[in-house]
């Protein structure tokens, strides 16, 4: 938690939903109160196939809509490819860009995830800029460093607190069921936190720093309450609405 930021808990459905799960979005948006979408910004981040149903469906509501990748060009013969424009064409905010899934599954570097960044910001979308140390990086005690390379690789200059979040999320946290020690996060977070101090002033001090890594209902609460900690980015626990409400209601 920090002082004067709104958090933000954006869930990543990854490859999983199909018409029939659009219920558990409306589900969502159904169980957030006005107050607590006073305190928090809530947002799925949602297969291509069903972001435009469910923008339509979010309109200026509780919850908003993302995407999970985009291509860095606006438009041309990149077959399965889509643009960013595209996506906020279909309604999203935001777009989740570097997820390790993505570095590890399609080869994308630090200068492809830049690049895809500044395409966000070139559509007018929020950048979920993903970093995160590997289990072997961590067990050597690289963390810190192997992200550091990561900020000053990944995000573009010219980020802002209003056009950029950070999601750090440790490769062997997601999906594991295992997370970092509340200390781990906060020493994480705060290094994270002085690296964009450092490089954008009173932007890098706004921006908003997610935690990302089998982030739960059980253990949502505990989480967020670190310093530098400014909200969640959800996988598994995204996919239900009682689970992302329980993770929401660390905020009530
Ligand atoms: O990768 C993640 C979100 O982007 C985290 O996934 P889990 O919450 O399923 O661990």
């Amino acid at each position: 938690m920090s002082a004067q930021i709104k958090p933000l808990v954006a869930g990543n459905w990854k490859m999983n939903g199909l018409k029939a799960n659009q219920s558990e979005f409306y589900k969502m948006i159904a169980g957030i109160s006005e107050d607590l979408a006073d305190q928090v910004d809530a947002m799925i981040c949602a297969p291509a196939t069903l972001l435009a149903t469910l923008a339509d469906k979010a309109g200026n509501g509780a919850m908003s809509v993302g995407g999970q990748d985009c291509h860095a060009a606006v438009s041309g013969a990149h077959t399965g490819d889509i643009s960013a424009e595209m996506l906020a064409d279909a309604g999203a905010r935001a777009v989740i860009v570097g997820h390790s899934e993505r570095r590890t599954d399609h080869g994308e570097g630090d200068e492809d995830v830049n690049a895809k960044a500044q395409a966000a910001w070139r559509a007018g979308l929020i950048a979920i800029i993903c970093v995160g140390e590997t289990e072997a990086e961590r067990k050597a005690g690289q963390a810190i460093d192997v992200v550091a390379r990561q900020l000053d690789g990944s995000v573009p200059d010219g980020a802002t607190a209003a056009n950029t979040v950070i999601a750090y999320e440790p490769v062997w946290a997601i999906g594991t069921g295992l997370t970092p020690t509340a200390g781990d996060v906060e020493e994480m977070h705060k290094a994270m936190r002085d690296n964009l101090e450092a490089r954008f002033a009173s932007e890098g001090a706004a921006m908003r720093l997610l935690y990302g890594g089998s982030v739960k209902p059980g253990n949502a609460r505990e989480l967020m309450a670190v310093a530098n900690v400014d909200g969640a980015l959800v996988g598994g626990a995204s996919l239900k609405a009682d689970d992302f409400l329980g993770i929401l209601d660390a905020y009530s």
